[in-house]
């Protein structure tokens, strides 16, 4: 049994696999990773490996219990992964896209593949047919642009996600919620054309924390997998287990 952790901007999500399949997955702040691992541990003691991807700045404390208790692996730039990646300056590329090229080409290596990451940040990441990681782009995900409205005005509240949002904002808050997400749905369309003007086959995977918000409102075809990096990580464990 595997146990796999993502540790995030805003959350880790972490999941047991066994057999490449996902057994049980969870989502919590970052503060609660003790708790939270004693009660995996506890359901789940059959966990001998875990594998760890962070983009936040130090995780130390946290690979030493996975360490003491696991056969640990740390994604790093060293990695051996299942793609060529072309990435211009791979020491600063975010450990979590390398999870998510990792699951593109487990399930799409002779495919070119967008893989659009909303969580924290919208990242999206471009893997050709000839499985070359080639780079793509970092936005401000929905919660980012929900803060800096409030942060960088005098008057603009601070307010939450909502569902069910017009394009004609008729109050302060819907005003505010129609630009950010109908902004944001209306700027993955837009990328994805782009993309798919240069790549006549093109196949989009949506993933991250604002998957299910986003799938909704993007006129696109995609594949939804709120999953997908918990995937990856599994198959870079797998594959570096071998070695
Ligand atoms: N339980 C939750 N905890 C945190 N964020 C959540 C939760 N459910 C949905 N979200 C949404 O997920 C987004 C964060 O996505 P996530 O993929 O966890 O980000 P990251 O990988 O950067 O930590 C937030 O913008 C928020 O809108
Ligand atoms: C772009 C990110 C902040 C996204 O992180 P997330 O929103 O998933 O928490 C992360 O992948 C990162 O820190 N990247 C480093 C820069 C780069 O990938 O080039």
């Amino acid at each position: 049994m595997n146990l796999i952790i993502d540790v995030g901007n805003s959350a880790v999500k972490s999941a047991v696999f066994q057999n490449a399949k996902i057994l049980r997955s969870y989502v919590f702040p970052f503060e609660k990773f003790f708790e939270k691992f004693q009660q995996i541990k506890k359901d789940y003691p059959q966990i001998a490996f875990s594998i760890l991807s962070s983009v936040i700045k130090d995780t130390s404390e946290i690979e030493e219990i996975l360490r003491n208790e696991t056969k640990l692996f740390v994604l790093g730039e060293n990695t051996r992964l299942p793609f060529k990646n072309n990435y211009a300056s791979p020491q600063t590329l975010g450990k979590d896209r390398l999870a998510l090229v990792a699951a593109g080409a487990k399930e799409y290596s002779n495919t070119n593949l967008l893989i659009i990451d909303a969580g924290t940040c919208i990242t999206f990441d471009f893997k050709n047919d000839k499985n070359e990681y080639l780079g793509g782009a970092i936005s401000p995900g929905l919660q980012m642009r929900l803060k800096a409205l409030h942060h960088f005005t005098a008057k603009l509240p601070l307010i939450e996600l909502e569902e069910n949002i017009s394009l004609i904002g008729d109050s302060t808050q819907k005003g505010m919620l129609s630009g950010v997400l109908n902004g944001v749905a209306a700027e993955l369309d837009g990328i994805i054309d782009r993309y798919k003007a240069d790549y006549k086959y093109l196949t989009i995977i949506l993933t991250g924390g604002d998957t299910q918000i986003l799938s909704k409102r993007v006129k696109n075809g995609i594949f939804a997998n709120p999953n997908f990096l918990l995937e990856g990580l599994n198959y870079i464990l797998e594959f570096n287990k071998t070695q």
